[in-house]
């Protein structure tokens, strides 16, 4: 197979996950998440099982379909990148992030992992310890809970007086370096739908894209809400 065979990237479908990506990447760059080649996204098509994969260091707000990489299971080993790929384009690396979303679709199954630098995570990350904690909000009702619906198999959503908890981990030099501390949340906490990433920002993850940009919105919103109410000396979570 060609490494550069435009079928698996180009389609009308504006739900295609080539699409989405460009698409959403624009619209989080008019948000300062993804400034300055900052941020990316990568999406499981669940009818392939193939994985859309940014690539390095260029302004995703620009980014086209045809740029993408596409990768055929999450097995991703340093040493083998090269057999990793099954869409390769010229001249372009894959994401730095790449072992980070692989974790997240390994480890938790899921099917979409958006990442940002936004400045309400990073700030946010100064303001907290282990975890980031919120409760007593509207907003938190957008974001899963542990608990299982008992009829329909799926997580049921936080309730307002719930607390989200959301695990903050120390940045590295390298992305590939923050793999162990991402593997070992996932494992601890399977059941969170994100990670801030000390000084640097957020990954953010859910069933689908679609459920993950929810999560990614409404988790800003409350890490900005948290940051003015800490200035305010208002506790984040209500006892
Ligand atoms: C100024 S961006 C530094 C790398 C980073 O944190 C990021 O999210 C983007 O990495 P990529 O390799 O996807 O460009
Ligand atoms: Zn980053």
């Amino acid at each position: 197979m060609s490494m550069i065979s435009d079928e698996l990237v180009v389609s009308e479908d504006p739900l295609h996950p080539a699409n989405l990506i460009c698409s959403l990447c624009t619209k989080f760059y008019e948000k300062d998440w993804c400034l300055g080649t900052g941020g990316g996204i990568s999406i499981r098509d669940q009818e392939t099982n193939r994985y859309y994969i940014a690539p390095s260091g260029v302004q995703k707000e620009l980014m086209k379909p045809t740029d993408l990489f596409v990768v055929n299971g999450y097995h991703y080993d340093p040493d083998h990148e090269d057999t990793l790929f099954i869409r390769k384009p010229d001249g372009l690396k894959p994401s730095d992030c790449t072992p980070l979303f692989l974790t997240c679709f390994k480890e938790l199954g899921v099917s979409a992992v958006i990442h940002t630098h936004s400045s309400n995570a990073v700030m946010a990350s100064l303001l907290y310890d282990d975890f980031f904690e919120i409760s007593h909000i509207e907003q938190v009702k957008a974001l899963p809970s542990h608990k299982i619906d008992p009829e329909t198999g799926k997580h049921i959503n936080l309730l307002f007086q719930d607390t989200l908890r959301i695990p903050v981990i120390e940045n590295q030099n390298f992305e590939y370096e923050l793999t162990d501390d991402l593997i070992n949340i996932c494992r601890k906490y399977p059941h969170t739908c994100a990670v801030i990433v000390r000084r640097h920002g957020i990954f953010v993850w859910g069933p689908s894209i679609q459920k993950a940009k929810i999560y990614n919105e409404s988790i800003d919103y409350l890490l900005g809400l948290a940051i003015q109410m800490k200035e305010m000396g208002i506790d984040t979570v209500k006892k």
